[in-house]
């Protein structure tokens, strides 16, 4: 692929996830090419692309829901290349899906807190179980802040606007304390106020925490990553930051259309 070198990926930096040569097809349609990308501790990387360029599958193959037919995977230095989904999750990858996986009928303190409880109920402590509820609502309180919607932890899910269910679905991906957040499209179906409102809670996330996301929205794009992957026909085109993506001619020839 076209590899833009970067001060993100200096020698000595580990990254958080990296995939080695990758491969997925569907028969001999090749969705996935010999891809091979990093992600750094608090980078912000943004997967972009036209339609089936090979996002979603890529993110399937990270989060465990599709087998890769070749390459490796790797979070940290830990291989976990076709692991389950739920092993995936407690190595350290989050996800948010575009389906809804909350409890309407529940406030948004006890969606969190059941999230909070699901990651930390193995390890209950039975001699001090009032301890350990008040720290499980201490957190799921931290992550309605971390979310921006704290203040409103005792409103029922569905009476949330769409977009505040989409902040919420992150404040839950976040409660089983991930290495990696995998964000699929986070803003579709958003009004521009609801995508202003997500780019900031991106923004304000964490430092240190590193997030993969895929995206469409170019003013989303540009206004989070600090290295944008394009993806075309399931190849890596070119990797860098948005400045030098979009200085990429090879980009610009075939992805936006803006050759000359
Ligand atoms: N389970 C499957 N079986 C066969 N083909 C598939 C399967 N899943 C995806 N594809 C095909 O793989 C290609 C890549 O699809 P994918 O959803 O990964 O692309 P994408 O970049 O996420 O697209 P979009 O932006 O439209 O969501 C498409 O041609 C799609 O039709």
């Amino acid at each position: 692929m076209g590899h833009i070198p970067s001060s993100q990926t200096g020698a000595g930096v580990m990254s958080v996830l990296r995939t080695d040569r990758l491969c997925r097809s569907f028969g001999n349609l090749v969705v996935t090419r010999d891809l091979s990308l990093e992600v750094q501790r608090g980078e912000r990387h943004i997967i972009i692309g036209p339609n089936g360029a090979g996002k979603t599958s890529l993110a399937n193959q990270i989060g465990g829901q599709l087998r890769p037919s070749s390459g490796r995977i790797f979070l940290e230095d830990v291989d976990i290349t076709g692991q389950s989904p739920d092993r995936i999750n407690r190595l350290g990858i989050a996800r948010t899906f575009q389906k809804n996986n909350l409890f309407p009928n529940l406030s948004i303190l006890e969606n969190l807190r059941l999230a909070v409880q699901a990651r930390r109920g193995h390890t209950l402590n039975c001699v001090r179980p009032v301890a350990h509820y008040s720290a499980v609502l201490d957190r799921a309180r931290e992550l309605a802040a971390i979310v921006h919607i704290e203040g409103e932890g005792s409103r029922l899910v569905r009476h949330l606007s769409y977009g505040e269910q989409r902040q919420l679905e992150i404040g839950m991906a976040l409660a089983s304390e991930p290495k990696l957040l995998l964000l699929d499209e986070p803003t579709s179906g958003m009004s521009p106020l609801e995508t202003q409102r997500m780019i900031e809670l991106i923004r304000d996330l964490p430092s240190d925490l590193a997030i993969l996301m895929i995206e469409h929205d170019m003013k989303v794009v540009f206004s989070l990553a600090d290295r944008v992957t394009v993806l075309y026909y399931g190849e890596a085109l070119a990797s860098g930051t948005c400045a030098e993506v979009q200085a990429s001619a090879r980009v610009r020839e075939v992805y936006l259309g803006m050759a000359g």
